[in-house]
């Protein structure tokens, strides 16, 4: 029998946004995340809300061009402050299907272990899991200014990633945290867990 259940993406965000709360990522309203739905719209969390404790309500609905979908989306609500960086990654990779972003306190001490935008990552097995199948890999990931004005992260990335695909699909921004994205929901939380193991080791070493 064929399973046609609909399981609403909402419900996979707020259990994503739950655990990476009590993993010490999301503390009070840190980050935001968002998925897209077949008709090329995505759920986006709203702005300000406590990201350990979100209900289906705290969700906006907006198309690519930055359209809020009124149907569905609760009324007086703000998009998320990071929007133009989810939009920018659903333009650049098609098939990206979630994108989650999330503040850790290793996050932010390894992005000042460079001044460069770029950090290189250590050859861990765990990169095989963020699509890296070489031995020994020499793989680095991208970085960001922390510019005050959002929608200048967002253009930065569009023209760095418009040239060059980054190896893994995760940037960081520096002093405030990493976006990730994924084909699934799935893929994108487990990127998640496996970029912050990276940095969790990272820190670990350098001490
Ligand atoms: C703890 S404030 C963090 C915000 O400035 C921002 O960086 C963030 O990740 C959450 O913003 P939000 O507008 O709630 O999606
Ligand atoms: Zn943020």
């Amino acid at each position: 029998m064929t399973n046609t259940s609909f399981v609403d993406p909402r419900l996979e965000l707020i259990a994503a946004a739950s655990h990476f709360y009590q993993q010490g990522w999301m503390v009070g309203t840190a980050g935001n995340l968002s998925c897209r739905i077949p008709d090329g719209s995505f759920w986006i969390t709203a702005s300000g809300r406590s990201k350990g404790e979100l209900q289906l309500g705290d969700f906006i609905r907006m198309h690519p061009d930055g359209r809020i979908e009124r149907e569905g989306s609760a009324n007086n609500l703000k998009p998320s402050a990071e929007t133009s960086i989810h939009q920018t990654i659903y333009s650049l990779f098609p098939d990206a299907i979630a994108c989650y972003h999330v503040h850790s306190v290793e996050a932010n001490l390894v992005s000042g272990f460079t001044n460069s935008d770029n950090l290189s990552l250590p050859p861990l097995e765990m990169l095989k899991g963020l699509g890296v199948w070489e031995e020994n890999p020499n793989c680095e990931i991208p970085v960001f200014t922390n510019h005050l004005q959002v929608p200048q992260i967002a253009a930065e990335i569009e023209k760095r990633f418009s040239k060059t695909s980054p190896q893994i699909p995760a940037l960081l921004i520096r002093n405030h945290g990493v976006t990730v994205w994924g084909k699934s929901t799935t893929d994108a939380r487990n990127y998640t867990e496996l970029v912050e193991y990276i940095f969790r080791y990272m820190v670990a070493y350098k001490k």
